[in-house]
């Protein structure tokens, strides 16, 4: 039997106002890894005869404020993550339909009322069923391999409009998938540039504003870029990256969870949504640069997110039938997201949408190191060794810290 459906601004107006513990009972689906458990830059990289367990009093640099996370965004529980969406934010493909589909149909009814959104900008809204209390949309430019000033700037303004955001709302937590580098064409080197520097110059002009900001990647090409970039851009004097990080090793830093206070939730209540950002488009540098985007398989056409599956046993079963993503409603939107992805689709074939298990469906996008034979998006066996409650476990995530960061709600 179909459950009533929510009305968005009921359910927006009472998850915001409940407290951590409530909300971990209303999350779709059963895992999530919370901030305490993910490593900042300078934990990952402290030398390694520190001793295991000492308080880390992290300088509070900018090597604090950091975090590489190679995973699923859906199971970060932050204050925010951010879309890489597109104009319409009606959904898609990609980390889009992830979020989308973790979110619940609510998300897609409060998108809907925000009358879509300029590439550069960004949206914030409720986060629904996900983890994260926010999710920030921001639409990044169709680059199809090609990086000039417009491209550059576009995508220097998704960063900035999106941390403006957190700023506006009091939000201190906050993880960045690699805007526009999936279906969008951007190459993933030069976005790595703009994501990291434009971050980094944030943080350094609002030290206090921020705990943490985490690059969010899914691919190993990313997880390779950020982590050689990460070791130049945030080094700190007392933490020089190693010899290793420096060439590039990409063996999983350590897996110690880290000693930092889980953040405090500082927005307790707060429900303004629907914001939109000016992207104040100060480049962080203007490159000409024809490069090689990233590999991307054959689309198989736009597939919906699917259904909720209860068999799984991964969703909350209390939850909603999830209501598919329906392209057909953006018709009548007016709003270019066909145009957007038409655009992206002529010269790039769009990514495979593959389901996965657990009924998501992930993009899968062809990773330059190596064949997907696992069918996670990143190319990598599911080795979860979380302590998990005996429903069939579906976990995407793979972090490069530790594989027990995801917990489960008992
Ligand atoms: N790929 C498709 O088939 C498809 C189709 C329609 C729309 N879209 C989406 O793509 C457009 C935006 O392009 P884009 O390049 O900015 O985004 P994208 O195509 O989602 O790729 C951005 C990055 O996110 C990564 N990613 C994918 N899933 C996850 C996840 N669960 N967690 C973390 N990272 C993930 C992906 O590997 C890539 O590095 C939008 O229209 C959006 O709806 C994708």
């Amino acid at each position: 039997m179909s459950k009533k459906k929510k009305d968005w601004k009921i359910e927006r107006e009472r998850l915001l106002r409940l407290d951590r513990e409530e909300r971990r009972k209303e999350y779709r689906r059963q895992e999530f890894v919370c901030l305490d458990k993910i490593l900042s830059w300078r934990e990952e990289n402290k030398p390694n005869d520190q001793e295991e367990g000492t308080e880390l009093t992290g300088g509070g640099g900018l090597s604090d404020k950091v975090s590489l996370y190679k995973g699923d965004i859906t199971v970060l529980e932050l204050d925010a993550i951010v879309n890489a969406a597109n104009s319409s934010l009606l959904g898609g493909g990609g980390v889009d339909g992830c979020i989308h589909k973790a979110a619940g149909s609510c998300l897609y009814d409060e998108c809907n009322s925000l009358n879509g959104c300029e590439t550069g900008k960004a949206k914030i809204t409720c986060g629904y069923d996900l983890p994260a209390r926010y999710v920030i949309h921001t639409v990044g430019p169709v680059a199809r391999g090609h990086v000039g000033p417009t491209e550059t700037n576009d995508l220097t303004s998704c960063y900035q409009s999106s941390l403006r955001l957190m700023k506006e709302h009091g939000l201190s937590s906050v993880a960045f998938p690699c805007i526009s580098t999936g279906i969008y064409g951007f190459p993933n080197e030069p976005a790595a540039d703009i994501a990291l520097n434009t971050v980094k110059n944030w943080i350094e002009e609002n030290p206090d504003k921020i705990t943490r900001v985490i690059f969010c990647v899914f691919l190993e090409t990313d997880f390779a870029i950020y982590k050689k970039k990460m070791s130049v851009i945030f080094q700190d004097n007392d933490t020089e990256g190693t010899e290793e990080q420096e060439k590039g090793d990409d063996t999983p830093p350590s897996t110690k969870s880290t000693t930092q206070e889980e953040s405090e939730d500082s927005n307790r209540g707060k429900e303004e949504t629907g914001d939109e950002e000016e992207g104040d488009n100060d480049p962080v540098e203007n490159q000409d640069v024809e490069m090689e985007s990233q590999i991307q398989e054959e689309d198989s056409g736009h597939e919906e997110p699917n259904q909720e599956k209860d068999k799984d046993g991964n969703e909350n079963p209390d939850k909603d039938e999830d209501v598919g993503i329906d392209d057909n409603k953006d018709e009548d939107q007016g709003i270019d997201k066909d145009n957007d992805e038409e655009k992206a689709k002529e010269e790039q074939p769009a990514a495979k949408t593959e389901e996965d298990d657990t009924g998501m469906s992930t993009v899968e996008m062809e990773d330059v190191s190596g064949n997907n034979e696992t069918g996670t998006s990143n190319g990598e066996e599911i080795k979860d060794h979380v302590e998990i409650s005996e429903e069939p476990d579906s976990v995407l995530t793979d972090s490069i810290q530790s594989k027990d960061t995801v917990e489960k709600k008992e």
